[in-house]
């Protein structure tokens, strides 16, 4: 197994990110998968991760908050080198779907082209802890739907990667995302996740094109009940926390 900090994703595997797929992907359904984005080698050293917590800055046990079954822990900073990558990698091509989303829904919020200036903002508004985060689920474990904002300033965007191989480390623990539209009943998605894959999804709001113009829709994202086994999952959202 690779040491974290000498890991970086392979040039290869970003280049092969369809960016303008996952921008249309994005304006949709609000969600696009990334298949393979991470190797079975790079999943493993980040579950293994788990156990060490001087990593992490803290561990949140969802029953004790009513948030589901199951535990995360936040990184501290600095972040692993391949979150760190990920999160600053990633982050300048979602902003031009955030910006163009923001104009869809007639808010004012512009986001900076860098992570590094989209993070000055967030801290000198007092968001200053890291969110990146690993999620840990054992078999009966779920996590109810939810919105993962931290305080005024919402990076629209983020980033989950399945880090187990579904039917061999652990069945159920579907990705569920939900939307809610005005005036309409809920509709579910279910992203097929395989190990390395990764999905982007709209954090709260998203523009969808109606008859009579652009409305807003709320997204929530959760997990189904875990089965059997255990599920790891990264998060990675791009706004810090108060
Ligand atoms: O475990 C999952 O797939 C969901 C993780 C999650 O809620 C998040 O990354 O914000
Ligand atoms: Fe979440």
């Amino acid at each position: 197994m690779k040491r974290l900090d000498d890991m970086s994703i392979r040039q290869d595997r970003l280049g092969a990110v369809d960016w303008s797929r996952l921008g249309r992907e994005l304006d949709a359904s609000g969600a696009a998968m990334i298949p393979g984005l991470l190797s079975a080698d790079e999943c493993q050293s980040l579950v293994a991760l788990y156990t060490d917590d001087s990593h992490f800055r803290s561990r949140v046990v969802m029953a004790r908050h009513g948030f589901g079954r199951g535990e995360y822990k936040y990184f501290s900073y600095p972040l692993p080198g391949l979150i760190q990558e990920l999160r600053t990698r990633f982050y300048p091509h979602l902003a031009p779907i955030a910006n163009r989303w923001s104009e869809a829904m007639g808010i004012e919020t512009r986001y900076p082209a860098d992570h590094a200036d989209y993070l000055d903002r967030c801290h000198a508004a007092g968001q200053q802890r890291p969110t990146p985060l690993l999620l840990q689920y054992a078999a009966g474990d779920y996590n109810c739907l939810h919105q993962d904002l931290y305080g005024e300033h919402v990076f629209p965007l983020q980033m989950a990667i399945l880090l187990s191989r579904p039917g061999v480390d652990f069945s159920g623990g579907e990705f569920v995302l939900t939307e809610q539209r005005p005036r309409m009943q809920t509709r579910p998605v279910v992203v097929p996740l395989q190990q390395g894959d990764a999905v982007i999804f709209a954090v709260h709001h998203r523009p969808v094109r109606g008859a009579k113009g652009i409305y807003r829709v709320t997204m929530r994202h959760g997990v189904s009940e875990v089965r059997a086994g255990h599920r790891h999952t990264a998060g990675i959202i791009f706004h810090d926390a108060t």
